[in-house]
């Protein structure tokens, strides 16, 4: 079957610049996908790309659709090469949601993506009040000695119940993961630390991994599929962050998932609702013991 394509290009400005090691990330783009079944129902995607992490870039993405103007089936839909990722994750989702039921979010647990530095001391509050137990703070961002004092900080402020994940989003040198990591082990409120070093520092992190209790969990190491794979093979028993958004096929994420046991957190790519419902769907097919990492509505 033939299905209709259509796409339409968006960009969402966030509440405020969300601020990482990488740098400042004001705008969200990318694309809404409609396929139209033969007695017209319809069915959204999205493709929701970050480049950081290693999937295609909304032009590279764009060139792609221009490719299916006169429509797309299903063959080719599962035939989409993996240098698209985040495409393959929009069409399977759109294809998957002609039948999918919607997820009623109220009872999930999700962990709330707090704002970095000293603004956390504050807005930590106001996931409290939603019932987050789980929070996530950047690290990386400012000076090291300014972060460990507003940590110091935040451990005595969150209620005991909840815990924290740190992300440096790569930006930590070996010496300053040492000393984070040290101080996650002794206040053991620290869920996991999250990409302390950059994705070519892997043999790195596999020994900070022996050598904390606080767990490690990879994200830009892991922001294809494939990548996540190769991350396997290649020894690494710890966490894995999947944004399903840009991680590529769904259905090779399942097979994955069936072949080796992965201690996986589904995070957000800061896609909109339509990816975030698919995003969900999957994280709830492969279920996971750790909060979704889908806290974010307070950026948009
Ligand atoms: O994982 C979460 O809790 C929220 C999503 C999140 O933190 C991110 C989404 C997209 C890009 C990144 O800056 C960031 C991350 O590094 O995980
Ligand atoms: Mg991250």
């Amino acid at each position: 079957m033939k299905y209709q394509l259509a796409i339409t290009n968006y960009n969402y400005p966030f509440r405020q610049p969300l601020k990482t090691s990488h740098g400042e990330w004001k705008i969200r783009e990318g694309i809404i996908i409609s396929l139209k079944d033969a007695e017209g129902n319809i069915s959204y995607g999205e493709i929701a790309p970050l480049p950081n992490f290693g999937s295609e870039t909304l032009k590279q993405a764009q060139k792609f659709c221009s490719q299916y103007s006169q429509g797309i089936t299903e063959t080719e839909i599962n035939q989409i090469p993996e240098q698209f990722p985040a495409c393959q994750f929009a069409f399977e989702s759109a294809l998957a949601g002609f039948s999918a039921a919607k997820i009623n979010e109220d009872h999930l647990q999700l962990s709330c993506l707090l704002p970095p530095g000293k603004d956390a001391l504050k807005q930590w509050q106001i996931g409290w009040e939603k019932g987050h137990q789980t929070f996530k703070w950047k690290i990386g961002v400012f000076s090291l000695q300014e972060e460990l004092s507003w940590f110091e900080q935040l451990l005595n402020l969150l209620p005991d119940s909840t815990q924290i994940r740190l992300d440096a989003n790569a930006g930590l040198t070996l010496a300053e993961a040492k000393q984070w990591l040290t101080l996650a082990d002794a206040c053991g409120k620290v869920e996991f630390l999250e990409q302390p070093l950059p994705p070519q520092q892997f043999p790195m992190m596999l020994e900070l991994a022996t050598t904390f209790s606080t767990p490690l969990a990879l994200d830009e190491s892991v922001g294809t599929l494939r990548q996540l794979e190769t991350c396997y093979e290649n020894g690494w028993r710890g966490i894995f962050v999947v944004k399903c958004a840009i991680a590529g096929s769904p259905r090779y994420l399942q097979q994955l998932c069936e072949q080796y046991f992965l201690d996986l957190v589904f995070s957000s790519a800061m896609e909109t609702s339509i990816g975030r419902q698919a995003a969900l769907q999957l994280a709830m097919k492969l279920s996971s013991r750790r909060a979704l990492g889908f806290g974010v509505d307070h950026w948009f």
